[in-house]
């Protein structure tokens, strides 16, 4: 049996993927999210139209988690750590890290604040090209698993890997993990271009600059730059950036049609993580000393310390520079 924390959209889409090999014990915050998974078999509120397998069972108490050797951790990233400090962790389950942020305040990663809840658990990342409602109706997905070595991480890609759901092995948790991160961001960035009427050339210019800082700024904290040409980097900056079904995306729409943040973000109860990595990115790439106007721009929008066109002023008047480096 596997468990997954955290029954929002990405969630409830792995359990039922997962399903499709073993049982699948799912963890929700919400009573009712857990009362239409046991007895109708769907979660209307975080993935809407989807029929899910019998094997995937709901309960709202985590004490029911333990015993199960593999859990998926799938809360929000600003959760992660609460969520695990609640958990049954005494025989160190192996953590499949997927969710996409990194801590505000301590600039943490998810290993890293995942080490501290659960010293001594294996721990692995799940990142990549994945939207939740595709990969729950079994269209093909790819991503990238990483753990400590390439050798767990293969073993762990063949407990997981389903027929249309496909994991690449990697020993680079600091890169799958930078990727998905900063792609939320600069999807922000390319919804705002878009919502802005900036024009498709603005997009690919922020997709490819983007890249360079996301490579810039993963490097510096460890990563290899081949990870973040992967799947959980490259592979998910082109999907997230390139479709409107990306929460990130449509929330960048929103400002750049003019709305604030807040007025953007009102009522929803899915997560844009992009908002929250945002300010946490920026402060994290001024403390290593790593350019990453994009992500800056991002976060001072948010912020409502810049508007559209100041930030779009600041980005095309910065001093002409070579491509590389
Ligand atoms: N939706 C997607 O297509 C994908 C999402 N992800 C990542 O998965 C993570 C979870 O996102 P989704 O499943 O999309 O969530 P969602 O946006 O569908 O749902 C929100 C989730 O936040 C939880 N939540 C709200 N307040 C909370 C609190 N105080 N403590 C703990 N949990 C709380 C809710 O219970 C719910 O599970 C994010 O980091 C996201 O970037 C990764 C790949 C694909
Ligand atoms: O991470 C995702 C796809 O890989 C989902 O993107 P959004 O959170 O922007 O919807």
């Amino acid at each position: 049996m596997i468990a997954v924390i955290g029954a929002g959209a990405w969630g409830t889409a792995l359990a039922n993927a997962m399903a499709q090999g073993e049982d699948v014990l799912i963890w929700a915050r919400e009573p009712d999210v857990v009362a239409s998974i046991n007895s109708d078999h769907s979660n209307p509120l975080f993935l809407p139209g989807v029929e899910l397998s019998a094997r995937v069972r709901a309960t709202t108490d985590l004490r029911d988690l333990a015993g199960i050797d593999l859990w998926l951790v799938v809360p929000p990233a600003q959760f992660l750590g609460r969520v695990l400090g609640s958990a049954p962790l005494e025989a160190k389950p192996t953590l499949v890290l997927c969710a996409k942020g990194i801590e505000a305040g301590s600039h943490r990663l998810m290993a890293e604040v995942a080490a501290e809840a659960a010293p001594g658990a294996p721990l692995a990342v799940l990142s990549g090209p994945s939207f939740a409602a595709e990969t729950a109706r079994g269209l093909p997905t790819a991503v990238t698993l990483a753990a400590a070595s390439e050798g767990q991480a293969a073993a762990l890609a063949e407990r997981i890997a389903r027929p249309t759901f496909r994991p690449y092995a990697s020993d680079d948790i600091v890169g799958a993990e930078i990727g998905g991160a900063v792609k939320n961001v600069l999807a922000i960035a390319c919804g705002v271009a878009i919502g802005a009427g900036l024009g498709e050339n603005a997009r690919a210019a922020i997709i490819a600059r983007g890249f360079a800082e996301m490579t810039r700024f993963g490097v510096a904290r460890g990563a290899r730059a081949e990870t973040l040409a992967g799947l959980s980097g490259l592979g998910d900056l082109v999907l997230t950036c390139g479709s409107t079904q990306s929460r990130n995306m449509r929330l960048g729409m929103a400002l750049g049609e003019g709305q604030t943040a807040e007025q953007a973000l009102a009522g929803k109860l899915s997560v844009a993580e992009g908002a929250a990595t945002a300010p946490v990115l920026a402060e994290a790439a001024a403390k290593a000393g790593v350019d990453m106007p994009i992500s800056a721009a991002v976060a001072s929008l948010l912020a409502g310390q810049a508007t559209v066109p100041e930030v779009m002023d600041r980005l095309l008047n910065r001093p002409l520079r070579a491509e590389v480096r």
